[in-house]
C-alpha cells in the first residue's frame, strides 16, 4: 500500500526583538518530529546563501525605508523559491523565524513605510502559479511582549544590530503593527503571552500545537 504524503505546513514565529520566539521554535520542531513529521527550520531575512548576504546588509547598514523594504522582499523571493516552496511540496513542516508579517510590522508600522506598497510587493513575491491565494503561513505564533520587558531581556544578551539598537517608541509602533495584523487575521494568529516564564511560554506554545494539529 502506498503511503500518502502529508500536506506541507507553513508556520511562522513573530514578535518584537527579544520576545522569545527563537527560544521556542525548537520545541515546536520537536513536537512535530515526535509525530513523525519532517521539519525544515529557517529564518528571515535569510535562509539561502543569497538571502543571508542580504541579511548582513539589512541588519548592519543604514539605508532608506524603500531600499530596506525592497531588500527584505528580494531576500524573501529567493527564500520562497529555493527553500519554502520545495519543502512544502515535499510535505514537510516549515517553521520560519519571521516572514511578511514582520515587514508590515517593522517597515510599515515601525518605519512608517506605505502599507499599500508593501501589499503590492507581497503580491509580486508571494504569488503562487495557478493559485488565487498568496503563499503565507497558515499559522503565526505571535509572541506578544511589552517593549520594555523585551529590552531588559536583551541587555547584555548580545551585541545589538541595527533594529535592536532602535529606541522603545520604534518597538511600540512595531508591537502595534503586530496587534493590527492579528486583528485583521485572527484565524491565522496564535497570540502567546510572552511575558510569562520560559516554562509557561513553552506550555502555551505546545497547547496551541495540540489544539491546532493534535488528534481531533
Ligand atoms: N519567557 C522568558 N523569560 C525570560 N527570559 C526569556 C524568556 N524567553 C526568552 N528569554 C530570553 O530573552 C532573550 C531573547 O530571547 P530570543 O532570542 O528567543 O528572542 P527573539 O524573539 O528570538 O529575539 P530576536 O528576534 O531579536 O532574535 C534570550 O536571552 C532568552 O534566553
Ligand atoms: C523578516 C524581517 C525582519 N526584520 C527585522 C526584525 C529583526 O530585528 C531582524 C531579524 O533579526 P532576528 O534576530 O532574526 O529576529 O530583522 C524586518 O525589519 N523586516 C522583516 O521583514
Amino acid at each position: 500500500m502506498t503511503q500518502r504524503t502529508p500536506s506541507g505546513l507553513f508556520i511562522s514565529f513573530e514578535g518584537i526583538d527579544g520576545a522569545g520566539k527563537s527560544t521556542h521554535i525548537a520545541a515546536v520542531a520537536d513536537w512535530f518530529r515526535a509525530r513523525g513529521r519532517r521539519v525544515t527550520l529557517t529564518r528571515e531575512p535569510g535562509g539561502t546563501p543569497l538571502a543571508e548576504k542580504l541579511r548582513e546588509l539589512l541588519l548592519h547598514d543604514a539605508m532608506d525605508p524603500l531600499s530596506e523594504a525592497l531588500l527584505m522582499f528580494a531576500a524573501r523571493r529567493d527564500h520562497v523559491l529555493q527553500v519554502i516552496q520545495p519543502a512544502l511540496a515535499r510535505g514537510e513542516v516549515l517553521l520560519c523565524d519571521r516572514f511578511t508579517d514582520a515587514t508590515f510590522a517593522y517597515q510599515g508600522y515601525g518605519r512608517g513605510f506605505d502599507l499599500q506598497v508593501l501589499g503590492q510587493l507581497e503580491q509580486w513575491v508571494q504569488q503562487q502559479p495557478g493559485q488565487d491565494r498568496l503563499l503565507e503561513p497558515e499559522r503565526c505564533f505571535w509572541f506578544d511582549l511589552p517593549p520594555a520587558i523585551a529590552a531588559a531581556r536583551l541587555v547584555g544578551a548580545r551585541q545589538p544590530d541595527k533594529f535592536e539598537a532602535e529606541a522603545e517608541p520604534f518597538f511600540q509602533r512595531v508591537a502595534s503593527g503586530y496587534a493590527a495584523r492579528a486583528a485583521q487575521s485572527p484565524q491565522r494568529f496564535a497570540r502567546i503571552d510572552a511575558s510569562q516564564s520560559l516554562e509557561q511560554v513553552r506550555e502555551q506554545v505546545l497547547r496551541h500545537c495540540e489544539q491546532f494539529w493534535g488528534p481531533a
